[in-house]
């Protein structure tokens, strides 16, 4: 077993940086169905040319790499332990190596433990079977998606639904419900997993499980696998679309799960991941550690630039599941060549005629900001500065280490690595930024602020807040790290280091960080707007399906 450490750190940076064969297809059918020239397709055209720069770059796909969890099965005998200590190394040396960012943190006191190792991180699941390879599988799932799974308790009284019974279709209400709430916070277009049954605990397990499952399988189980079938096709009526920028796309794949239960609970349980759906899989042979095959198809196999197979997506290839020899892995087979900046280019309202695209340069004046509007693309060039949980909630009580007059806050937690040239940005997507909602209009008014960058919007407090002082909110697309990564020409200093690399006030040099309009200083919101579209499309689902 003595390579087996070195296939940990294969796997995870596999997974962190080449999205798999099955995951690519799904996105590249939901570009195929957006009209071009829309929020989404433009939207869905920025997440594929980011999927190629990781690969390319080998470099995270998304900056957050989530919490890394490993499900393993091994032969009776197999050395678990020695296995633990394997793979928390290989975490650790991943994390070194910028693949993975630095995600554990203390939850009494804040610390970043800087290695990704800690209280209960990484989760590592041992279970023993008959055969005698090991099977290693990795989930990276990032928090924002996390925050937005939900577990139902039946019977129940759902929002928009009415009551769900404990039976299909009040399941079939949970699962509509589940998308309705995550809306773009999650990074849509998202994927599911179900669990029915359980406790609370098994039943979240159950509902991680099916993460494992390749996007285009079939249920064994006929009932499950309709209900799967009419999920797909419903909530992708909820018009929500990639980003939650409404569209025709939210969901790319649902998987249901089913245990018994007791009978005083009846818990539906629903994991929702982001598009960014990091998830690999290796079989080691026991006696040398080494991987002898790699489980889903690797990412090189489906190229994101290529529109030749958009047909075959449709259909959702049923050559998701195979199996390819690790020889074929990390080729980086896709052309560099010609790479287009897609959210510069073409329009973001209906058509690419009705775009208006401004360009501005940090610090920004208050004139410039009345007269943005929802729906203009915004150019930041200049300065810009990360802030996110930690810093907000200094910021409410102390002064800003910097003058914030006239400037972005950028609302992100990047991948950083530093050597002798100083601090170099890895991977810089935005976080979910409605967790700000209570600090954000106190600090715009207090600091000055002009500009807020993060994704999946805010809500009432900031947009009031917005319209009183002059300021915008800018929606970048979640998960496109290596995308926005590019944009920081320089590092130009960090505040707050004890907060951790991720909750860090970096300071940076941008260059043509493209961003939508998505509430601006007239009191619109496209958040508001399509969570209210979303709900009266969900109501239009109360009636009983699966009798
Ligand atoms: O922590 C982050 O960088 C992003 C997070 O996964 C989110 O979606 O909000
Ligand atoms: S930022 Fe978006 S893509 Fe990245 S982990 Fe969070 S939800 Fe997923």
């Amino acid at each position: 077993m003595n390579q087996f450490q070195e296939s940990m750190i294969k796997l995870i940076v596999e997974t962190s940086t080449n999205l798999p064969a099955d995951v690519r297809r799904a996105v590249k059918a939901a570009k195929a169905k957006e009209d071009q020239g829309t929020r989404a397709a433009l939207s869905l055209s920025t997440i594929a040319e980011n999927i190629t720069m990781a690969e390319d770059n080998v470099s995270p796909i998304c900056q957050d790499t989530g919490m890394p969890t490993f499900v393993v099965h091994c032969p009776v005998g197999a050395n678990q332990i020695a296995m633990k200590r394997d793979i928390r190394e290989a975490v650790r040396m991943a994390t070194k190596d910028t693949k993975l960012r630095p995600n554990s943190v203390d939850s009494l006191t804040g610390e970043n433990s800087g290695d990704n190792l800690g209280a209960g991180t990484p989760v590592i699941h041992f279970e023993q079977w008959e055969k005698d390879e090991i099977d290693v599988r990795l989930i990276l799932k990032g928090g924002g998606c996390e925050n937005k799974n939900i577990q139902y308790s039946l019977p129940a009284q759902l929002e928009g639904l009415g009551k769900a019974g404990r039976d299909l279709d009040g399941i079939r209400k949970c699962i509509l419900h589940a998308v309705y709430q995550a809306q773009g916070q999650g990074c849509s277009a998202g994927f599911i997993g179900v669990g029915i049954g359980g406790d609370r605990t098994t039943g979240y397990e159950l509902a991680k499980q099916q993460l494992f499952r390749v996007v285009d399988d079939v249920n064994p189980n006929e009932q499950l696998a309709q209900l799967e079938d009419y999920i797909l096709e419903n909530a992708n009526k909820l018009g929500i679309g990639t980003m939650g920028f409404g569209g025709a796309v939210t969901l790319l794949g649902c998987k249901v799960g089913v245990m018994n239960r007791l009978p005083a609970s009846f818990f539906v349980s629903v994991a929702y991941n982001c598009w960014a759906y990091r998830r690999q899989g290796v079989l080691i042979d026991s006696a040398t550690g080494g991987i002898t095959e790699w489980i889903y198809t690797g990412g090189s196999e489906v190229s994101m630039t290529e529109e030749t197979d958009v047909e075959a997506t449709e259909a959702v290839l049923a050559t998701g599941g195979g199996v390819i020899p690790s020889a074929q892995q990390g080729g980086g087979n896709v052309a560099n060549e010609g790479r287009v900046i897609p959210l510069n280019q073409g329009g973001v309202d209906n058509t690419a005629s009705e775009r208006r695209e401004i360009v501005l340069q940090t610090p920004i004046t208050e004139e410039q900001i009345r007269q943005l509007r929802v729906g203009d693309v915004v150019i930041i060039n200049g300065q810009m500065h990360t802030g996110r949980d930690a810093l907000h909630s200094y910021l409410m009580d102390h002064d800003a280490p910097i003058d914030l007059n006239g400037q972005v806050i950028y609302h992100c937690g990047p991948v950083m690595s530093k050597d002798e040239n100083g601090w170099r940005v890895r991977a810089a997507g935005p976080t979910t930024s409605i967790r700000e909602e209570p600090y954000q209009g106190d600090i715009i008014k207090k600091f000055g602020i002009r500009a807020v960058i993060g994704k999946g919007g805010m809500g009432a407090k900031t947009l009031q807040a917005l319209e009183e002082h002059g300021a915008v909110y800018l929606n970048a697309i979640g998960g496109a790290a290596q995308y926005y990564a590019e944009c920081f020409k320089k590092v130009e200093g960090v505040d707050f280091m004890e907060f951790g690399i991720p909750e860090a006030m970096w300071h940076l040099q941008v260059e043509g960080f493209a961003a939508i309009v998505t509430m601006d200083s007239h009191g619109n919101s496209l958040h508001a707007e399509v969570e209210k579209n979303s709900l009266e499309k969900l109501a239009e689902f109360k009636e009983p399906v699966f009798k």
